[in-house]
């Protein structure tokens, strides 16, 4: 088994679903933190000057998705033949559009509030409708991979900004608390870090 390190903020984040992957597989991950005082003189290590970043016995991969396709690959989760792939990606995308429309890079508070509040009333809803309407069966793609994890994991932070935001998608809800009841990721979700975001 290669040693993985995975390097990124103190925060869930863009690297929770690579974090959640490791844990489903039971397979070890040394899980490097790195704190925002410290991270002007570490960027220059990380290829893209930006993290997520995942060592894979010493060689790095980059970007977010593709170290969560790469990773749901090696431990099976990434669907049993391309077709089952293609639909777990297309979920992973389609969730993905949905946490683009919140206003992550807003620096004024005023505006971030507004532009959050529209977001999650009235951008998002119709797209987990849209969602919920596609979802057929206990996973997304027939069977459960990489796509679900990612579902459960942005459905969890949209709980947070907005507890009933999944009331009326209830098929989407229980997905979300069918891969947290997963007896791995249970309990990596009892000890992870507490981290606002
Ligand atoms: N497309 C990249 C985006 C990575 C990204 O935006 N990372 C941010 C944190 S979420 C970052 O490293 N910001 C610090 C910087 O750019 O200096 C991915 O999905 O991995």
């Amino acid at each position: 088994m290669p040693s993985y390190k995975l390097y990124y903020f103190p925060l869930k984040g863009r690297a929770e679903v690579i974090r959640l992957l490791f844990a489903q597989a039971g397979v070890e991950l040394e899980d490097i933190r790195i704190n925002f005082e410290e991270w002007p003189a570490r960027k220059h290590e990380m290829p893209f000057g930006q993290m997520p970043v995942l060592e894979v016995d010493g060689k790095k991969i980059c970007q977010s998705a593709a170290i969560g396709r790469y990773v749901a690959r090696e431990f099976n989760l990434g669907g049993k033949d391309s077709f089952s792939a293609a639909k777990s990606d297309e979920f992973s995308d389609a969730v993905m559009d949905i946490m683009m429309k919140l206003p992550w890079t807003e620096k004024d508070e005023e505006k971030k509030k507004v532009l959050m509040a529209t977001a999650l009333n009235e951008t998002i809803p119709p797209m987990l409708a849209t969602l919920e309407g596609l979802l057929e069966g206990d996973f997304y793609a027939g069977e459960f991979t990489v796509g679900d994890i990612v579902l459960a994991s942005s459905a969890d932070h949209l709980l947070s900004l907005k507890p009933d935001i999944l009331d009326p998608t209830p098929k989407l809800k229980a997905l979300k608390e069918r891969v947290f009841a997963m007896p791995n990721i249970a309990k990596y979700l009892a000890t992870r870090p507490k981290t606002a975001m």
